[in-house]
Order: C-alpha cells, then sequence, then structure tokens
C-alpha cells in the first residue's frame, strides 16, 4: 500500500508517494497525475542505480505505452557540474523532448538535483518527477523542489527552484544501498529531529541502532521516513523560496558546505559534513548560551550513534572564513547560521564573531 503526502503551494500541489516496491506503480501514479500514455519519458539515473532499478522502471513505463529512454550518468559530487547538465540537455536534445514531455530522476541526491536543474531549464521547464533511491534523497532531496549544481567556489551554487510533479518514494531499493551513504541520510533525518520535530528526535533516541539498514525494523524506518518528509514538507509549504523560514533546513549547512567545498568533494559525503556541521552549530549555540551542554551531548549522541564522524578535519581558517562568505545565506556581507534553542527549535544568528568561529575551530579540529 502506497501512503501519500500531499506538499500544497500557492501554484501547485503534488504527492510525496511512500510505499514498499512503489516503483513498480510509477506507471499508474503518472497517469493518475494526468500524464499521457505516449508521454516522452528521458529517465536519468546512474550505473549502480541503472542495473539493479533502471531497467525494470524502463521496461515497466514502456508496457503501460509511454516513450522512454534512459540516460546514464556519473553521479558522484565531483561530477555535480554544468558539463553533466550539458549531457542531460543533450540528450534531451536527442531524444526531442517538448514542453509537455518529462524527466524522471532515479537516483540519489546528486542525479535528482541536476535531472531537476536539467528540466528546470530545458525549453524554459518541463516536468519533473524525483524518485530518489538513497535514505538522503527520500527524506531530503527529492522533496521542495531546489535543484542545482555546485560551482568551482561552493556548494549549489547554480541552481532553480523547480518543484517536482510527483516524489515517488520506495524504501525496498534501500536494501542495496551500501551502508555508508545510509547513515549520511541519517544526518538529514537528525536535523530534522532538531529543527522541527522532537517526536522524531525521541523517536531515534530509543532506536537502538540508526547505524545502517538491516539494524533498523522497517516500520520504524517508514515511521523516520515520514516523520522527515512531513517535517520537510510542513516547511516548505510554508516558505517555498526561502524567504525566510526554510532557511532552517540549512541547519548544520553553513559549516558542512565549507568541509565539503575545501576538501574537494572527494573526502565526507553530503550528509557526513551536515553532521559535522551541526555539531559544530551546536557548539556556538553553547557559547552564546543558546543551547545547553545537555542538549549537545544529546545531539552528539545520535550523530555518533548513526556512525557519523564528530572530529572536525584540519582545514586552513582563512580558507574557511572566506568560504564562509560565499553561502547563499549571507546577507549584506554577514554570515547567518542556524542555531539550536531547544528541543525542535532553531534561530537565524547574523552576528556570530568571526573569532568565536575561529576559536572554536581550533578547539575542535582533529588531526
Ligand atoms: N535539493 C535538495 O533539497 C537537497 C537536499 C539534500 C541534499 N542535496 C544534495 O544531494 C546530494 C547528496 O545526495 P545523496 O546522499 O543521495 O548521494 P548521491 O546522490 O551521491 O548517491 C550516493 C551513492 O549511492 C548510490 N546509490 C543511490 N541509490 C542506490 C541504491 N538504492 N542502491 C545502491 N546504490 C545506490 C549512487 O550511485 C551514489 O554512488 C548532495 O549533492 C546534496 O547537495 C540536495
Ligand atoms: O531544502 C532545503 O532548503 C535545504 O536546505 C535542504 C538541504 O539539506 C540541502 O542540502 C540543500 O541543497 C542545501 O541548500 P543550499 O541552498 O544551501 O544549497
Ligand atoms: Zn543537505
Amino acid at each position: 500500500m502506497l501512503q501519500t503526502i500531499n506538499l500544497g503551494l500557492k501554484t501547485n500541489s503534488y504527492c510525496i508517494a511512500i510505499g514498499d516496491r512503489g516503483i513498480s506503480r510509477l506507471g499508474e501514479l503518472l497517469i493518475a497525475e494526468k500524464f499521457k500514455k505516449d508521454l516522452k519519458i528521458l529517465l536519468v539515473t546512474n550505473p549502480e542505480v541503472f542495473l539493479p532499478y533502471g531497467e525494470e522502471v524502463v521496461k515497466h513505463l514502456q508496457s503501460k505505452g509511454f516513450q522512454v529512454r534512459s540516460l546514464i550518468i556519473e553521479a558522484g559530487e565531483e561530477s555535480k557540474t554544468q558539463e553533466t547538465i550539458q549531457r542531460i540537455h543533450d540528450a534531451a536534445f536527442v531524444q526531442h523532448l517538448e514542453r509537455g514531455s518529462l524527466i524522471i530522476a532515479l537516483g540519489g541526491g546528486v542525479v535528482g538535483d541536476m535531472a531537476g536543474f536539467a528540466a528546470a531549464t530545458w525549453l524554459r521547464g518541463i516536468s519533473i518527477v524525483q524518485v530518489p533511491t538513497t535514505l538522503l534523497a527520500m527524506v531530503d532531496a527529492a522533496i521542495g523542489g531546489k535543484t542545482g549544481v555546485n560551482h568551482p567556489g561552493g556548494k549549489n551554487l547554480i541552481g532553480s527552484f523547480h518543484q517536482p510533479s510527483l516524489v515517488l518514494i520506495d524504501p525496498t531499493t534501500l536494501k542495496t544501498l551500501p551502508s555508508r551513504e545510509f547513515r549520511a541520510g541519517m544526518a538529514e533525518i537528525i536535523k530534522y529531529g532538531i529543527i522541527g520535530s522532537p517526536a522524531l528526535l525521541y523517536h531515534l533516541e530509543q532506536s537502538d541502532s540508526l547505524s545502517s539498514q538491516e539494524n533498523i525494523p522497517s516500520d520504524s524506518l517508514k515511521s523516520i521516513l515520514k516523520y522527515s518528509v512531513q517535517t520537510k514538507a510542513q516547511i516548505v509549504m510554508e516558505d517555498e523560496r526561502e524567504g525566510s523560514l526554510r532557511a532552517i533546513l540549512n541547519y548544520g549547512h553553513t559549516l558542512g558546505h565549507v568541509v565539503e567545498t575545501l576538501t574537494n568533494y572527494n573526502t565526507y559525503l553530503h550528509g557526513e559534513a551536515v553532521a559535522l556541521g551541526m555539531i559544530a552549530a551546536g557548539e556556538i549555540a553553547c557559547m552564546l548560551n543558546l543551547w545547553t551542554q545537555d542538549m549537545q551531548s544529546r545531539q552528539k549522541k545520535l550523530i555518533e550513534k548513526a556512525g557519523l564522524p564528530l572530529v572536525w578535519p584540519k582545514l586552513p581558517l582563512n580558507s574557511v572564513l572566506s568560504c564562509l562568505q560565499g553561502d547563499k545565506k549571507v546577507q549584506e556581507g554577514k554570515v547567518r547560521f542556524v542555531l539550536p534553542t531547544g528541543l525542535g527549535k532553531v534561530v537565524i544568528k547574523n552576528d556570530v564573531p568571526k573569532e568565536m568561529i575561529t576559536h572554536l575551530l581550533n578547539r575542535i579540529s582533529g588531526e
């Protein structure tokens, strides 16, 4: 059975469907969304996902009458570039995708962000359906319409908001996901607990394990998925384009993005960098007396239970400070941090002293 959550926006609404073996029902969901049966579809995916799921999805959609072609791209963080977008656009050109055509992203957040951006820009915008296959993409990247690629100067500096027409989450696809990737997804889930869902936080605290899919009972995993999707959907519904509230989804990302950028996207997974960024944000909040040591140690315990990194890497301080200035949340030259203040509560501060950041990084950096 598929459970559905509706994400309602001023101009459009869409359904987030969650259920085991959901991918075998993609065709019927597209038809329910009023996509025509002879629709041209470009399925964007990557080798690790095409083999276990892509071929099946293509055959299934063809059997329903859709004209499907697939494009297999390299989808590591280092490939999240404008060159890859060019490849997707080239495929769209060859397939003669029209304004009424559809791109489907089948994969993790990298595939989703790039296929979404390619759809947003092809013919000035065609439909995108997100079928996430990593934990991180299921709870976060596939939802809310942020799409884009990295610039050598920073993460996701090029992009657009382009909401999907449908999100289909099939938890059974997590069976083949490497555990390290699963753990990285847990970072964004812990984020939701801290920024907006005490119920999710308690659930995570009570779970025996968070570090691999095999050790989490399937019902518990489904509850975690549901809490997370609901938390993100609620925030996006209130502030689709990050005018204000949505910035809280960036908790842990201000310094997390710096870690990813300064390690050339080849050392930490996005979720791992976010975990480090959440620890750093928690420490800053403690120094500003916004958050207690007790709460910070609860956050750290969850991050540790999820098998995520706890020790900040040694990075040149000047580079950290200059990279921070490139953050998308910077306003009038001031870096804005999302800082925790209580269970499910955060504030945005633009006056964290530079000296405090320097002192903190010196204190928490490992070798
Ligand atoms: N748009 C947003 O709102 C948003 C939110 C969070 C993160 N992101 C972005 O998402 C990206 C990270 O996404 P991610 O964590 O999903 O990583 P990813 O997309 O890099 O995928 C991780 C790896 O898992 C493999 N994989 C995916 N699904 C699999 C499966 N079911 N079985 C086996 N292997 C599988 C992929 O091939 C890849 O090697 C970052 O670029 C981040 O910036 C975007
Ligand atoms: O959806 C959002 O809004 C988020 O901030 C979710 C983040 O987890 C995600 O990593 C996002 O891509 C970061 O946003 P950015 O605008 O800083 O690139
Ligand atoms: Zn993120």
